[in-house]
Order: structure tokens, then C-alpha cells, then sequence
């Protein structure tokens, strides 16, 4: 566990740990001195002569204060062990989500991302804070007490010694008994977890259909289940470990108190020194006790740690030893293929935006149209064939130098809690203000904004939760009118919107797209018929190119989307109107 915390966190940033460790073991080690002072204490109190407990008092008192100090100084090194990781953890965390292919970055592990950062990061730092000092005191104050012990009694010594493989293998019982069930416990916890947020984002769903509270056969029912279910069999698996376990620390204990009887009874062995070792035997015994209830803790630190090194181990996105810098903003792609996770989504897409001019996709769902628009600015490196801007292959092109050219408005647009000013802003930070608005009112944000109480400063919430989805969207095109760049990839939306954001959505477009290399997924009917070229995408195939008269005078697939669309949209219009 220690190493794999230090090959996490690195040798260097190791440092603070290292001398917390050695500081715990010599405290431990003092304590068990301590603990072992007791027995000539004891003898002495006992025998002949009580004056010669002096001097071993002495002792116990010089070992107690070193071992304060050693206590004081190991909880100095925790603190700042406990903040070097949490600063350590975070910055790689941080590095290694900056170099991350922007594609990683879907909804569930951005979920993810945010429970390894908090969760899992405070199970990794209760290693310093709360884990070691128990851990190493219960190993290394009872291997003291016995090594010390071997300078009294050999005899008891051996006794204690005996009884450790005892206690290793009913700990390791034990142990093996309750791991798997804490797992099923922990991964059930987890899925309620899940169903909960789930259960409270769907609220609207469920009440509609009748699957509000009350209702049981939600999933959120069966997680619940589940989870219960998991919890008891944590306690019956569970509890026979811990009992076997009580029980051979006991039976350890017995074992020394029968030897010392035996010895004494034999003349052997002094009674004083009998309840004296008998009181170390108690010392060796009570801080093993102890370890039984750190087992499920230290496992949920341990599964925390391979979160945060899987996370850490996570292929980055390649950046070019020596990169080139593209000429002009014409995009081609070249026989691309490419898939996730082993899926085959795009098999052998050809095509070329020449510069200045508007591609519009069109294709069923899940054709492969938005994969195709993320391969541009590098969400994803293709699995065989080039993607090239300006005429170089994007892996050559340094990644800044690359997404400075790209803008992109997806259809999903988030917006940053704050005033819609700063979330145009965020196009090009170094904008002044004049810059800004005027990105905003070819975008018609500014009709928004006059409508809004606060104006220009009115906070659009987290998410952009206060304005309607056509009204995000333009404020996404202001972001990008406002960073200027010459190639634009945009996603229509297709949720319908009322005619008057969708007007204003369209001149939007317009503005943003005079002049550039523009490729539109494309779901409405008029831009697909402005477009200088129609590539149909099928299965992951570009099947059919051309214009838009050429493709609809060719009566193929092309052709039959449009007269569904044309259907669709007549039919739309109708169902308004009445
Ligand atoms: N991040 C991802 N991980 C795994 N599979 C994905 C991912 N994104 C998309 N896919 C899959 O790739 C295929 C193509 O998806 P894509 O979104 O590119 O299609 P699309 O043509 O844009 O569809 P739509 O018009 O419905 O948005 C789909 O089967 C989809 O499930």
C-alpha cells in the first residue's frame, strides 16, 4: 500500500511520507520499550528491595518523554504528509486531465472525474491521517515488546512468539472472508448512489408515467435491494472473522498466562514477574486487536488508490516532437477510419472543405456525423488514415495551434455560472468589452439581454439554467464569432425551437459563417440546401456527394431523406397552424 502510494505521488513528493513512516516506527518503537520498562518496574516494587525501582522508573520516564517527542514530531510530519498528497494528487490529477484526448470526456467519466477527485482523494489522504499510526503501532510495538521480552523470560517469549502465525493466518481468514462481501457492498452503495441522482434528474419522467415515489419497480427500488441485501451479507459473512479473530488474540494471550503459571508453579518463575509479563503479554495483544477494524477502511483507501492510478495511467494525447504549422484552413480527411473502444464507426471517410466554403452532413442517427466533426480539432486520433488542416496531418500540429483555427458550437452547449458577457468572453479573454457586444449582437444575444432585468450582468445560472436552449445557443455563436477562427464546426440543434429563436439562430449562423471553412451537421432544410457540398454519411460511409440539386436529380438516399424531410416539416407546420 505505502509503495504504491510513493509510485503515485513520486519519489520526491514521497519525502514528507518517508519521515512520517520513520517517525511512527520509532515512536512505536519507544512504546514498546515503555510498555517493556513495566516489567523490572514491577520486579522491583515486588522484591527485595523496592528502593531499586528508581532507576527503572527513571528509564520509563526518560523513554515515555522521547517517545511524546517522537509522538509530537510524527504528528507534525502527518499533517504535512496529509497536504503534500492531497496538493500532489490534485496537480496530477489536474496534468493529467489537461493532457487527456478531449474525447475521454463523456458524461459518465466526467461523473467519475468528479467523485475520484473529492471521494477518493480523502479516502487516499486518511492513509497519512488516520491509517498509519495504528498500522505500523499494532505491528511494531508487539514485535518490540516480544523481542524485549526474550531479555526477561525466553521461556514466555517463545510462548508469545509462537502464537503469531496464529494470528497471521486467522487475520488472513478473516480478512478473505469479509473482502468480498465489503466489495459487493461497496460497488451496491455505489449504484444507489447512481439511481438516486437518476431517480431525482428524472423526476419529470417518472411522474408522468406513474413511477413517481410510492411506486415500487423503480430502478431505485432494486438498488436499494440490492444494497441491503449486500449490507447483510457483509454481517454474516463478517462477523464469524471478527469473532475467529477476538478468539485468537485470546487464545494467543491464554497461551503465554498458561506458560507463565506453568513456570511459576514449577518455582520457575517469580509471581511479580509473572503479572509483569503478563501485563506486556496484554501490550502485545491489544494493538494486533486493533488492526481487525482497519481492515474495510484500509481496502477503501486501497480501491481509492488504483481509482486515482488508473486515472493517472490513462494514455494522453500525443503531442508532435517537432510541429508544423498548417497553410491555409482547408480540412481533408483522407480514408479515415476510426472506432471506439474496438467499435467500428467510421470506415474509410474521404473528403475535402475547401477553404471559405460550407459542408453540410447529412445522415440517419448514429451514422457517425458528429464522430466525424471531432476528429477535427483532435477529440479523438483516427485509427488509420489523416486528418489535415491547412495541409498537415493534425497530429503535427501543436494542439493549441490547432484549436486556436477550430471553433465549435455542439448542440449540448454549457454555460459557466456567471453574467452572459463573461460566457461570450470566454471565445477570446482578451476581448474588451465593445469586442464582446458586438460578437453578441450579430449573434442576437442582445435581444436576450434587453430582455433580462439585470441586462448585460444577468447571471445565466449554472449550466446556463435561466435562458431557453436556442437562447444558450446564441450565446455559444457569440463565443465563437468572438474568437474569430477560420474553421467552424457546428451541430444544428435538433430540437425544434419557437420561430423566433430559430430566426434568430439562422441569421446567427450567418454571421458566424460568412467567409470560413464551415461543416454543419445539419438537420434543417434550409441549411442543408445553402451548403456548397452535401456529403450523405451512412454506417460510417460517405455514400453520396454533390449539391443539393445533383443529389435530389440523382434519386438516391440523399433524395428519399429529403422528401421525408420536406413530409416532416409540412407536417409540422400543419399540426402549428391548426
Ligand atoms: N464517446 C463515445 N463512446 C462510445 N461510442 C460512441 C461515443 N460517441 C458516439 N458513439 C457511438 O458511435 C456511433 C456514431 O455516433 P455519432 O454521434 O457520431 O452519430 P451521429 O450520426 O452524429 O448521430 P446523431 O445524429 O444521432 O447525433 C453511435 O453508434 C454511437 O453510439
Amino acid at each position: 500500500m505505502i509503495r504504491r502510494l510513493i509510485d503515485v505521488v513520486g519519489p520526491r513528493q514521497a519525502r514528507p511520507l518517508r519521515r512520517m513512516i520513520a517517525l511512527l516506527v520509532v515512536g512505536a518503537v519507544l512504546q514498546g520499550i515503555a510498555f517493556t520498562l513495566l516489567v523490572p518496574v514491577l520486579r522491583a516494587l515486588f522484591g527485595q528491595d523496592p528502593d531499586e525501582v528508581w532507576p527503572w522508573l527513571w528509564a520509563l520516564l526518560g523513554v515515555s518523554l522521547l517517545y511524546a517527542g517522537a509522538y509530537f514530531w510524527s504528528l507534525l510530519a502527518g499533517f504535512e504528509a496529509g497536504a503534500a498528497l492531497s496538493r500532489t494528487l490534485h496537480r496530477h490529477i489536474g496534468d493529467r486531465v489537461a493532457a487527456l484526448p478531449l474525447g475521454w470526456f463523456g458524461p459518465e467519466r466526467v461523473g467519475r472525474l468528479g467523485h475520484l477527485a473529492t471521494k477518493s482523494v480523502m479516502d487516499v489522504m486518511g492513509v497519512p491521517a488516520h491509517l498509519l499510526r495504528p498500522l505500523v503501532t499494532s505491528f511494531v510495538t508487539p514485535a518490540t515488546v516480544v523481542v524485549l521480552m526474550y531479555l526477561f523470560d525466553w521461556r514466555l517469549a517463545l510462548a508469545a512468539t509462537l502464537t503469531v502465525p496464529l494470528i497471521v493466518l486467522v487475520h488472513r481468514w478473516s480478512t478473505s472472508l469479509t473482502r468480498r462481501a465489503d466489495e459487493a457492498r461497496t460497488a451496491a452503495a455505489a449504484a444507489t448512489g447512481g439511481r438516486v441522482v437518476e431517480f431525482a434528474q428524472n423526476q419529470p419522467v417518472l411522474r408522468v408515467f406513474g413511477r413517481g415515489a410510492g411506486n415500487s419497480g423503480t430502478p431505485l427500488d432494486e438498488a436499494l435491494r440490492t444494497q441491503t441485501e449486500a449490507s447483510r451479507r457483509v454481517l454474516v459473512t463478517g462477523v464469524p472473522g471478527l469473532i475467529g479473530f477476538a478468539l485468537a488474540i485470546q487464545a494467543a494471550f491464554t497461551v503465554v498466562l498458561v506458560a507463565g503459571v506453568y513456570l511459576v508453579l514449577d518455582g520457575d518463575l517469580g509471581v511479580a514477574e509473572l503479572l509483569a509479563l503478563l501485563v506486556l503479554a496484554v501490550r502485545f495483544t491489544e494493538p494486533i486487536a486493533e488492526t481487525a477494524v482497519l481492515g474495510s477502511t484500509l481496502r477503501t483507501a486501497g480501491a481509492a488508490l488504483d481509482r486515482v492510478a488508473g486515472l493517472l495511467a490513462e494514455p494522453t494525447l500525443p503531442r508532435p516532437d517537432r510541429p508544423a504549422v498548417p497553410v491555409g484552413n482547408t480540412v481533408e480527411f483522407e480514408d479515415v477510419h476510426f472506432g471506439y473502444d474496438g467499435k467500428q464507426v467510421l470506415s474509410g471517410v474521404s473528403m475535402t472543405l475547401a477553404e471559405g466554403t460550407m459542408t453540410a452532413l447529412v445522415g440517419p442517427s448514429g451514422a457517425g456525423k458528429t464522430t466525424v466533426s471531432k476528429l477535427v480539432p483532435r477529440f479523438w486520433d483516427v485509427d488509420s488514415g489523416v486528418v489535415r488542416v491547412g495541409g498537415v496531418d493534425v497530429r503535427d500540429i501543436d494542439p493549441e495551434v490547432l484549436m486556436s483555427r477550430v471553433s465549435i458550437v455542439f448542440q449540448d452547449v454549457y454555460l459557466f455560472q456567471g453574467s452572459i458577457l463573461d460566457n461570450i468572453r470566454v471565445g477570446r479573454p482578451g476581448a474588451d468589452d465593445a469586442e464582446v457586444r458586438r460578437a453578441a449582437r450579430l449573434a442576437g444575444v442582445d435581444e436576450i439581454v434587453h430582455r433580462l432585468p439585470d441586462g448585460w450582468d444577468a447571471q445565466v445560472g449554472e449550466g446556463g439554467a435561466l435562458l431557453s436552449g436556442g437562447e444558450r445557443q446564441r450565446v455559444s455563436i457569440a463565443r465563437a464569432i468572438l474568437k474569430d477562427a477560420p474553421i467552424v464546426l457546428l451541430d444544428e440543434a435538433t430540437a425544434s425551437l419557437d420561430p423566433e429563436n430559430e430566426r434568430a439562430v439562422q441569421d446567427a449562423l450567418s454571421a458566424l459563417s460568412a467567409g470560413r471553412t464551415l461543416l454543419v451537421i445539419a438537420h434543417r432544410l434550409g441549411t442543408v440546401a445553402a451548403a456548397d457540398q452535401i456529403l450523405f454519411l451512412d454506417r460510417g460511409r460517405v455514400t453520396e456527394r454533390g449539391t443539393h440539386a445533383e443529389l435530389v436529380a440523382s434519386g438516391g438516399a440523399y433524395a428519399s431523406f429529403w422528401t421525408e424531410r420536406n413530409k416532416a416539416q409540412d407536417w409540422s407546420l400543419a399540426g402549428h397552424r391548426s
